[in-house]
C-alpha cells in the first residue's frame, strides 16, 4: 500500500466530513513530521507514511493490520505503556510518554508517544498515537549529559582550583580551590575575589592585567599570590579566559594552581645552582691555581733538573765542564780517536802559588781570579776542545785531534795567556800554570789513565821550576808511584815511631866553637829503608802531614837540647827547619813558645830556619808572624839564601838574624869565581846589615877558609860534621874540645 493509496483510504473512510475537511486532513497526515497511527483493538487500522518509515517499513499500507506490540520492546513494555496510558487517555486526556520502541529490523529507538482515545466515549473505536523519533534527541542529550557529568566530574575532581568569576566575584568554585585556600564546601560562593589578596594593590593588579586579555578572548595566564583563610600565603599559577568575550557580564573561568612547592623548590634548585655555580668557579679557580701552582712546580722542577743536570756536569763557579762531563766527553773522544786513528791529548793544568792568593787575599778575590783564568783558557782552545775545571786551582784540557806537537802549542799559548797580570778588583795578580800532557794512547788508553800520566806530568813540571810543562814518560809513572809509596807509608811513620833526628854542628868560623846544631829529620822505613827528608818533606807538606811532623821535630829537638844542657853539654841552640806550611799555621808563634815552657828552654836557644818562600806570597802576614817569633826571643834564619826569590828588601823589612848561604854557592867556591863574589856579597851585604851568616855544605878546609876570610860568621857541612843521632853529639864535643869551648881557638 502507498501513501496517495493510504490517504484515499483514509479519506474514503472518514463518513460524513466535508470533503474539503478531509482533504485537508489527509494531507496534514501525509506531510507530518510525526508518526501517527491508528490503533483498534491492538492492531494498526491506519497510519501515515512517517509511522511506516519510522519503525522501518516500506509504506504505511504494509502496517495495516500489524500488531501494536509489534513497535514495543516486547510484552511487558507492552503492557506497561498500555497500564500507564489507559487510565489516561480513558479520562479523554491525551496520554504522552517517551518510551524505546522497536523498529522492524528489531533495532531500538526512543520514541515520544502521544496517545487519546478518538472516541472517549467509545474506547473501543481505537486510539490515536502520534510518535516522534526522539533517538537523535535523545542521543544528543546523552551526549550532553555526559559531557556534562564530564565536565562536572573534572569540576569536582580536579587537581586544580577551577573559579567562576563574576565582576571579580565568586560566582562557583570547585573543591579543590576551596581546600587550597582552606575554606569549607560553599563557604567562598559569592564572596568578592579581594578575600583572598593581600592587599587593594595586589587585587587591583590582576585585574589589570588579567582584564585587557580576557576581553580580547585571548588566555590569560600569569602569577599570583593568594592569602589563604589562615592568613597563610600560596604562590599561584593562574589562568583565565572570559566565558565570552563579548559579553563581560557573563563573567570568567579561571584555573588556580598551588604552586608554591615548585617555586620554592625552584627557588631552592636555583639557590643551590648558585651554590654550584659559586663552588664550581671556587673548585675551578682552585683548580686552576692547582693547574697554575704545577705548571708552576713542573717549571721549577724542570729549572731544577736543569740546574741539577748543570751541576752535576759543570764547575758552578767557573762555568766550566766538570769532570763527569769531562769523562763523558773523554770516552767520546777515545772512542772517535781509536775508530778513526787519529790522536788525542790531555794535558792537566795546575796553577803555581793560587793556594796563597786565598791565603793572603781571601777565597773572594781566589774564585774572581778563577774565574778569569777559566776564560782565558777557554780562549786559547778550540772550540771541539774541552777546559774541565777539576776544583781549586786544577784543570784539564782535552784536545781530540790534537798530536805531541798540537799540546804543546796548546801549552806554549796557555803559558803566554797566563803573561799578562790578572786585574782582580784592586790586585793586579800573576798565576801561571804547570802543565803535564799526555797523549793517547801511550800514556793511557782511557780517561783516568790520561789524566794520572797527565797529572804526574804536571807534577814534574811544578818540580821543573813551575810555569813550564812537561809530557809524561814512564819515568815519571815510576817516581809517581814512588810517591804514592812513601806518602802512604808517611802516615804512619809518626805513630811507628820512624822519624828520628839528627844534629849537625853548627860552628863558628872565628873561634871554631859550637855556635848550634841544626835538627835534621830522618825516616827509617823497615822495607823502603832510609829516605831522604829532601824526597819525603815536599810529600808531608803537600798532604798537610807536615804540621804534626814539624811539632814533633820541634818539640824532639827542644827536648833534646834540654837533655845536652841539664848534662852540661856545651851546646848553646838548635836550629829546627819550620816549613812554609807551618809558618804559615795560624797561632804558629804561640805554638812554640808552648813549646820552648813545656821544655824549660828561652826562647834565644831556638832558632827557626825559614826559605825565602814564606814571605813570597803574603810579606804582609809573613812580617806579622815573625815580629812575634821575635818578640819571642826566637832567632829567624833564611835557609837556602840565594836560591829562591831573594828580595833585598826582605832583609831590610824582617827580623832576622841569620842568612844561611846555599851549599850549591859553597860547593863551587874553589872552581867558581861568580859564586865567590855571590858568597862574598851576601856576607858583606849580612854584616852591613848586622846579620849572621852560616856557610852550608862546608865540605872542604879552601871553603872553609875563603868563608872565614870573607868575614862569615859560621860554618856548617861535613868537614865540621856530619849530622849525627843527638846521643853521639856529647861524644863529637869531646872529641872537638875546640867546638866544646875547652881547648884554644886554632
Ligand atoms: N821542614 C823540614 N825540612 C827538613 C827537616 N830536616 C831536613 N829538612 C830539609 O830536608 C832537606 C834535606 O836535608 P838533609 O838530607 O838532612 O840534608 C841536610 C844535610 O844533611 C845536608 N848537608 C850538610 N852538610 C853537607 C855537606 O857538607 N855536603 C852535602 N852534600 N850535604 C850537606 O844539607 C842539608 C841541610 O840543609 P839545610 O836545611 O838547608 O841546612 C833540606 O833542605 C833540609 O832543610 C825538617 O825537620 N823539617
Amino acid at each position: 500500500m502507498n501513501d496517495s493509496l493510504s490517504s484515499s483510504v483514509l479519506l474514503s473512510e472518514i463518513d460524513g466530513a466535508p470533503h474539503r475537511t478531509l482533504q485537508e486532513l489527509q494531507a496534514l497526515l501525509d506531510n507530518a513530521g510525526a508518526g501517527i497511527v491508528f490503533i483498534r483493538e491492538r492492531q494498526v487500522v491506519r497510519c501515515n507514511a512517517r509511522f511506516a518509515q519510522l519503525f522501518g517499513y516500506g509504506s504505511a499500507a504494509e502496517l495495516i493490520g500489524q500488531r501494536s506490540e509489534s513497535f514495543s520492546l516486547g510484552r511487558t513494555a507492552y503492557r506497561d505503556l498500555g497500564r500507564a496510558a489507559f487510565p489516561v487517555i480513558a479520562e479523554g486526556k491525551p496520554y504522552t510518554t517517551e518510551r524505546e520502541m522497536r523498529r522492524r529490523d528489531g533495532r531500538r529507538f526512543w520514541a515520544r508517544l502521544t496517545g487519546s482515545l478518538i472516541n472517549t466515549a467509545e474506547p473501543l473505536d481505537g486510539a490515536v498515537w502520534v510518535i516522534d523519533d526522539l533517538d537523535a534527541q535523545k542521543t544528543a542529550q546523552k551526549q550532553l549529559e555526559a559531557a556534562l557529568w564530564e565536565k562536572q566530574t573534572l569540576f569536582d575532581h580536579a587537581m586544580v582550583g577551577i573559579v567562576y568569576l563574576v565582576d571579580r566575584q565568586m560566582t562557583r568554585c570547585n573543591s579543590f580551590f576551596e581546600s587550597m585556600l582552606g575554606y569549607g564546601p560553599g563557604e567562598l560562593t559569592g564572596c568578592s575575589t579581594r578575600l583572598w589578596y593581600a592587599s587593594d594593590a595586589e587585587w587591583d593588579d590582576i585585574s589589570q592585567r588579567s582584564q585587557p586579555v580576557l576581553q580580547r578572548g585571548d588566555s590569560f595566564a600569569g602569577e599570583v599570590s593568594i592569602c589563604r583563610k589562615d592568613g597563610s600565603q600560596i604562590v599561584c599559577e593562574v589562568r583565565s579566559r572570559a566565558l565570552h568575550p563579548g559579553k563581560p557580564e557573563q563573567g570568567s573561568l579561571w584555573t588556580v594552581m598551588d604552586v608554591t612547592e615548585r617555586r620554592n623548590a625552584q627557588a631552592a634548585v636555583a639557590q643551590a645552582q648558585v651554590r654550584l655555580a659559586r663552588l664550581v668557579q671556587e673548585r675551578t679557580r682552585q683548580l686552576s691555581e692547582t693547574v697554575d701552582s704545577l705548571h708552576r712546580e713542573m717549571e721549577e722542577r724542570q729549572v731544577d733538573r736543569d740546574r741539577i743536570h748543570w751541576l752535576a756536569h759543570y764547575d758552578a763557579l767557573t762555568g766550566l765542564p766538570n769532570r763527569t762531563l769531562l769523562a763523558e766527553r773523554s770516552r767520546d773522544a777515545i772512542a772517535a780517536a781509536q775508530q778513526g786513528g787519529t790522536p788525542l791529548a790531555v794535558v792537566f793544568l795546575d796553577l803555581d802559588h793560587f793556594k796563597h792568593v786565598n791565603d793572603s787575599l781571601g777565597h773572594r778575590v781566589g774564585d774572581a781570579l778563577l774565574v778569569a783564568i777559566a776564560e782565558r783558557l777557554r780562549a786559547v782552545v778550540r772550540d771541539k776542545d774541552t777546559v774541565c775545571r777539576l776544583g781549586g786551582d786544577e784543570f784539564i784540557l782535552l784536545l781530540p785531534g790534537a798530536n805531541a806537537h798540537g799540546a804543546e802549542r796548546v801549552a806554549g799559548k796557555l803559558l803566554e795567556a797566563s803573561k799578562p797580570p790578572y786585574q782582580i778588583g784592586h790586585h793586579e795578580l800573576t798565576m801561571a800554570p804547570s802543565m803535564g800532557i799526555a797523549m793517547f794512547p801511550g800514556d793511557g788508553a782511557d780517561f783516568d789513565t790520561l789524566t794520572q800520566s797527565a797529572d804526574v806530568a804536571m807534577y814534574r813540571a811544578k818540580q821543573g821550576g813551575r810555569n813550564t810543562y812537561r809530557f809524561f814518560t814512564p819515568e815519571m809513572q815510576a817516581q809517581s808511584a814512588r810517591a804514592l809509596t812513601l806518602e802512604n807509608a808517611l802516615r804512619r811513620a809518626l805513630e811507628r815511631e820512624q822519624f828520628t833526628l839528627h844534629y849537625q854542628p853548627q860552628v863558628c868560623l872565628a873561634s871554631g866553637r859550637l855556635r848550634g846544631v841544626e835538627a835534621l829529620l830522618r825516616w827509617q822505613h823497615p822495607e823502603l829503608g832510609a829516605i831522604s827528608p829532601a824526597e819525603f818533606i815536599p810529600l808531608a807538606e803537600d798532604s798537610g802531614q807536615i804540621l804534626a811532623i814539624g811539632d814533633w821535630v820541634l818539640r824532639t829537638a827542644l827536648a833534646q837540647l834540654n837533655t845536652w844542657q841539664r848534662a852540661s853539654h856545651a851546646v848553646p841552640g838548635v836550629a829546627v827547619n819550620l816549613s812554609a806550611v807551618q809558618f804559615r799555621q795560624p797561632g804558629m808563634p804561640e805554638r812554640i813558645r808552648q813549646m820552648l815552657a813545656e821544655a824549660k828552654l828561652p826562647a834565644q836557644v831556638l832558632e827557626l830556619e825559614l826559605t825565602e818562600g814564606v814571605a813570597l806570597d803574603d810579606p804582609q802576614a809573613a812580617s806579622a808572624t815573625m815580629d812575634q817569633l821575635n818578640a819571642l826571643g826566637v832567632r829567624l834564619a833564611i835557609d837556602d839564601f840565594g836560591t829562591g826569590y831573594s828580595s833585598l828588601s826582605l832583609l831590610k823589612r824582617f827580623p832576622i838574624h841569620k842568612l844561611k848561604i846555599d851549599q850549591s854557592f859553597v860547593r863551587d867556591l874553589g872552581e867558581d869565581a861568580s859564586d865567590r863574589a855571590l858568597v862574598s856579597a851576601i856576607v858583606r851585604m849580612a854584616q852591613a846589615l848586622g846579620i849572621e851568616t852560616t856557610g852550608e855544605g862546608v865540605e872542604t878546609p879552601q871553603q872553609l877558609a875563603f868563608l872565614l876570610e870573607q868575614g862569615c860568621t859560621e860554618a856548617q857541612g861535613y868537614f865540621c860534621a856530619r849530622p849525627m843521632p843527638g846521643d853521639a853529639l856529647p861524644g863529637w864535643l869531646h872529641a872537638h874540645p875546640q867546638a866544646a869551648g875547652k881547648a884554644p881557638v886554632a
